[in-house]
């Protein structure tokens, strides 16, 4: 399920916080999405959930537009936001179940339990999710936004403020689910863009400055690594 955006724009009064980005992602590839703070990524991601109304322009998952098929399209994706609401007070468990049982899933205790072992939440499944470590908290957000297995997942900062081996495993766990998923991650991080992702997109005061393959993106800059190059087109 590839997604499809043309002209996407977001103004908030004279600002355009995204102004007129089109660009693809598709199945199989994870695509990284890079800018400075402020740039628009999660402006822009908020629209592709439909968390957001865009002041022009559209979006198409799986050929069904963001705004004429929202409740579809939410269907279809998984939503990491930035910093995700997650209800402290529950268990994780607890919480999960709940998450599953709002998509109408079937045997959500097996569901619950996959969910679980597949982002390395076993150790602490059974506390409460105010009690858990930033990592293990970022852990559930990401069990939340796969447990309904959507073939797009959007992620916003995924790893930030993970300790180097929570990193890896993250990582491990998104790069897995890109293989057969239509991913698309911000982070800020070069290294995780170099480890992870196929494609990038680079956006700078709401505008694409860059859209193509990490390999093309390299080339067309006479090899300069992707710092660099992230520099040079957003300052
Ligand atoms: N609700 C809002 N009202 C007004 N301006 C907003 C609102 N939300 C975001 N903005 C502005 O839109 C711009 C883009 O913000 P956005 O959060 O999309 O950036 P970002 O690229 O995700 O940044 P970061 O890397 O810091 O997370 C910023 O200038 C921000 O101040």
């Amino acid at each position: 399920m590839s997604i499809s955006v043309k002209n996407l724009s977001k103004h908030y009064g004279q600002q355009k916080a995204v102004n007129q980005i089109s660009f693809d992602a598709k199945p199989g590839r994870i695509l990284g999405f890079l800018g400075p703070n402020g740039a628009g990524k999660s402006t822009t991601m908020k629209m592709l959930t439909g968390y957001l109304q865009p002041t022009s322009g559209n979006a198409e998952i799986a050929g069904k537009d963001i705004e004429v098929e929202p409740l579809e399209v939410k269907k279809q994706i998984g939503y990491l936001p930035e910093n995700t609401p997650l209800y402290i007070d529950m268990y994780v468990r607890e919480f999960l179940s709940f998450v599953a049982q709002t998509y109408g899933l079937s045997d959500i205790a097996k569901r619950v339990e996959e969910v679980i072992q597949q982002v390395g939440l076993t150790q602490e499944q059974h506390k409460k999710i105010g009690m858990l470590s930033k990592g293990y908290k970022q852990r559930v957000g990401l069990a939340q936004a796969i447990i309904h297995q959507p073939q797009v997942l959007i992620l916003d900062e995924p790893t930030s403020g993970l300790d180097p081996n929570q990193l890896s495993d993250i990582r491990a766990l998104i790069k897995n689910l890109g293989k057969d998923r239509t991913v698309i991650i911000s982070t800020h991080i070069m290294q995780e863009v170099e480890a992870i992702c196929d494609d990038v997109i680079i956006i700078n005061k709401g505008v694409l400055v860059a859209n193509s393959s990490i390999d093309e993106l390299k080339k067309a800059h006479q090899n300069k690594t992707l710092e660099q190059i992230f520099k040079q087109l957003t300052l």
